[in-house]
């Protein structure tokens, strides 16, 4: 009997597929994607653009629902929940990172991290609380609005407001794509650091091959599907794998 299996991925979502529009003008953004991320693991997705990574990472998330196929974030398949049992697993079990920070503007940096726990109505762990904000570097920040803040730094307290419930997983869209390179290198050692620091399990989309090799694995997308799935793969044969795709995708449009 697999007791293992049951429990190693923090996420795994099964024929996943997702369509938008019917009829000829349907999109099938993502056309069967079967894949695992296991616990305590950093998995980069990449591949062209509108392949399909977004798709798959808001469905992975909880935050759209796919055409068909299923969900499990840990031993929890996400098609069985009502919208609010939903709501609830994605405030407790899962962090987002996005491009764009998405802080709250009005609330100072405590509030913005704290935020996901107050809407779950949980009262944070004072401990955790004050481990997240001193390993992001934020303690002496904690008064400030976003918009007093660098880039880096707004980046920084997204990372906290995801780790303050203890996810299952923290999903990240192009984290790093509105940083410039040295601040954007920090936040990636920051994410590598909860993962092997924590035991995070991390999934980033990012079209980035020095972002990607921060991760134990990269999975690549291509046309709603996973095409390729290499662990550890350096800069270069990275940026190798992604060329070959662009020139796939060229001699067939061509
Ligand atoms: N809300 C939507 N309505 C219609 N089509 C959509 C919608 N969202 C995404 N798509 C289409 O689905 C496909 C996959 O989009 P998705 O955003 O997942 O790609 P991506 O790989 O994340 O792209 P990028 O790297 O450019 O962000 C694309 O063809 C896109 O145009």
């Amino acid at each position: 009997m697999s007791v293992m299996t049951a429990n190693a991925a923090a996420v795994r979502v099964e024929a996943l597929t997702r369509t938008y529009g019917s009829g000829p003008q349907a999109v099938h953004a993502l056309a069967g994607v079967d894949a695992e991320f296991a616990r305590g693991t950093f998995t980069a997705v990449m591949g062209p653009s509108g392949s399909g990574k977004s798709t798959l990472l808001q469905a992975a998330a909880g935050l759209d629902r796919p055409t068909s196929g299923r969900v499990f974030i840990g031993d929890t398949e996400l098609s069985r929940l009502s919208e609010t049992r939903l709501t609830e697993l994605r405030r407790g079990r899962i962090g987002f990172i996005f491009q764009a920070f998405n802080l709250i503007g009005a609330l100072n940096v405590a509030e913005n991290i704290e935020l996901p726990l107050r809407m779950a109505g949980a009262a944070p762990d004072p401990a955790w609380l004050a481990h997240v904000v001193a390993r992001v570097g934020l303690g002496e920040r904690l008064r400030h609005r976003p918009a007093e803040l660098s880039g880096g730094q707004q980046q920084r307290v997204a990372i906290a407001r995801a780790l303050v419930s203890r996810p299952d997983v923290v999903f990240c869209d192009e984290p790093t794509g509105a940083l410039d390179t040295t601040t954007a290198a920090d936040v990636l050692a920051l994410l590598r650091a909860i993962v092997d620091e924590h035991g995070q399990t991390v999934v980033m989309v990012t079209h980035d091959p020095v972002a990607a090799s921060y991760a134990d694995r990269v999975v690549v997308l291509a046309d709603g599907r996973i095409v390729r799935d290499v662990p550890q793969p350096g800069v270069s044969a990275i940026a190798a794998m992604l060329a070959s795709l662009d020139r796939r995708a060229a001699a067939v449009e061509g």
